[in-house]
């Protein structure tokens, strides 16, 4: 998996390596300007073929820096570049200063008051007012910038974004300040790895294309790092080729009653796609005909209350729940969560479990590490109610708390795994460990926002948990398969589609 870093992180692996004298902060810096002019010229090749209008707009930090290299080299490919500086030459750091001058050498510095601002004024705005060093809300002449470019509505000058559009948080993707305004970015570039921000909250639809530099700095994994869950590092999903249908495991998902039965159906179905030997739907017994009707691989059997359970659960073949979808909130089901959570078995929670354990605060005690909860940003609220309030409200200062602080929150007091949903989805495991499987930029899957969604997502965990695979490690899996099965669909794609979408989805990435 890919790390993804946030700014104290990112500051921190900058230090070491210019503490060792492997690189210096103004070779980094000249660096970090060429690979966004590179970028630049990848993204839109007609701008290298002529000379253009660019606009450079440089903050009182290092992103401001990168913004004079940034014009330097614009500079030297002929085009008519013009500067503006936010704050007082003489306070930029040592290296943006070095720039700085060397830029003065070339061509004159204005204030950001007297900065263009419309289509017909430029070809390229390069946005290099802040980066990871944003630490407050944008005001002043900045704010009047970013909001009158904003309702110019123009598509005919281009913004480039260096590190992170400014005003974006780079730690939580979330726009510092009750208002919502941030620098607009067709294309931003970044540095080294991605920032967390990028991927989180609106940060994927502030940064148009996102492209990494390699500025030369060399990795350092940290445990504390956050990753981007990817399908060419899942672990191997593969079957065994001497395998039979019980080494594969065996999901028991448990359904409602009559007429609420799909949303069981649809998990079982996904277990079964991905993997689980058998799978089996816990019916009531006024449900039995429903299901019956619709099923085929799938197994029945009936479940009416905890005696029913337990025998089912007495058998040791049984290797992963799934409870919840649709499972009904009424005195049995949560006596039967209870249940469930006391064989401390590798169980996914959803929908109305979440309600159950959000209902009743002994259950959030009976959570362990072999759970995981599915909750969508309302669940989570339900089940965590101050730490979404803490992430719903509007960020003052930065870093900003992001989804990830709060997975991570939500984790260590449940004492399982979240798997917090949305286009950012969240994984957290209660020791802090977390990653993000981002259905953003060229993964993005906006057809995934479709009733019956969810349901699928908890079957693919539990499938996955079935065959052996821990809490978080089966999470981020079904959270990457899900996503992708409705990106290769494409747009139409219902429920019932996701899990037809498996076989090939296996295939591209190579499982057997
Ligand atoms: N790390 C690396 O390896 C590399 C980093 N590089 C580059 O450095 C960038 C980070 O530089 P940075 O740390 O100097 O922070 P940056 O974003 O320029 O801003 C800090 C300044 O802004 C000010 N300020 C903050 N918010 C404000 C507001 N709302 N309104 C007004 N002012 C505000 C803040 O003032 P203060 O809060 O301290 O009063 C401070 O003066 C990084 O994004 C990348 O582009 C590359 O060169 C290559 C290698
Ligand atoms: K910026």
């Amino acid at each position: 998996m890919t790390e993804i870093l946030t700014a104290a992180q990112m500051r921190a692996i900058e230090h070491i390596a210019i503490e060792s004298g492997e690189v210096t902060g103004l070779e980094l810096m000249e660096r970090a300007g060429k690979g966004v002019v590179d970028a630049v010229f990848m993204q839109w090749p007609e701008l290298s073929e002529t000379s253009r209008r660019a606009v450079v707009l440089c903050g009182p930090g290092n992103n401001g820096g990168d913004g004079f290299v940034i014009a330097r080299m614009l500079k030297a490919h002929g085009w008519d570049v013009r500067v503006y500086l936010l704050g007082d030459a003489s306070k930029l750091p040592p290296d943006a200063t070095t720039n700085f001058l060397r830029w003065q050498a070339l061509g004159d510095v204005e204030t950001i008051g007297d900065a263009p601002r419309l289509a017909g004024e430029a070809d390229l705005y390069v946005d290099a007012l802040f980066g990871t060093g944003l630490g407050r809300a944008l005001d002043g002449a900045v704010l009047d910038w970013v909001r009158d470019r904003a309702a110019a509505k123009d598509v005919g000058a281009k913004t480039v974004a260096v590190d992170i559009p400014s005003g974006l948080c780079s730690d939580s993707g979330r726009v510092l300040g009750a208002g919502a305004d941030v620098v607009s970015a067709q294309l931003t570039v970044s540095f080294h790895t991605a920032k967390i921000g990028h991927y989180l909250n609106v940060g994927s639809t502030t940064c148009g294309t996102l492209v990494v530099a390699d500025i030369g700095l060399t990795s350092q994994s940290h445990d504390g790092f956050v990753d981007i869950v990817e399908g060419a590092r899942l672990p191997s999903l593969s079957k065994s080729d001497h395998g039979h249908k019980f080494s594969n495991g065996h999901a028991l998902v448990l359904s409602g009653g009559a007429n609420r039965t799909g949303a069981a159906r649809l998990a079982a179905g996904g277990a079964l796609r991905v993997g689980a030997g058998l799978v089996t739907l816990g019916v009531p017994h006024e449900a039995r005909a429903e299901i019956a009707a619709q099923i085929t691989a799938v197994m029945m059997r009936e479940i009416d209350d905890v005696v029913a359970l337990d025998q089912m659960l007495d058998d040791p073949r049984v290797s992963a729940l799934c409870v919840g979808p649709g499972f009904g909130l009424g005195s049995t089901q949560a006596d039967m969560v209870r249940a469930i959570l006391a064989r401390k078995c590798a169980t996914v929670l959803d929908a109305d479990a979440l309600t159950l354990v959000a209902q009743m605060p002994d259950m959030i005690e009976r959570l362990h590490e072999r759970c995981v909860l599915t909750p969508h940003a309302g669940e989570f609220a339900r089940l965590f109610p101050d730490i979404a309030l803490a992430l719903e409200r509007a960020p003052t200062s930065g870093p900003a708390y992001s989804k990830v602080d709060a997975t991570r929150d939500a984790a260590a007091r449940a004492g399982c795994v979240v798997l917090f949903k949305g286009p950012d989805t969240v994984i957290a495991s209660p020791e802090g460990q977390c990653s993000v499987n981002a259905a953003v930029y060229a993964s993005a899957a906006p057809w995934l926002a479709t009733a019956g969604s969810g349901d699928v997502l908890a079957g693919f965990v539990t499938g996955l948990m079935a065959r052996g695979h821990a809490a978080k490690p089966a999470a981020e899996a079904g959270a990457w398969l899900h996503a992708e099965c409705a990106r290769v669909f494409g747009p139409g794609m219902i429920a019932e589609d996701i899990a037809e979408q498996v076989p090939a989805v296996f295939r591209a990435i190579g499982v057997r």
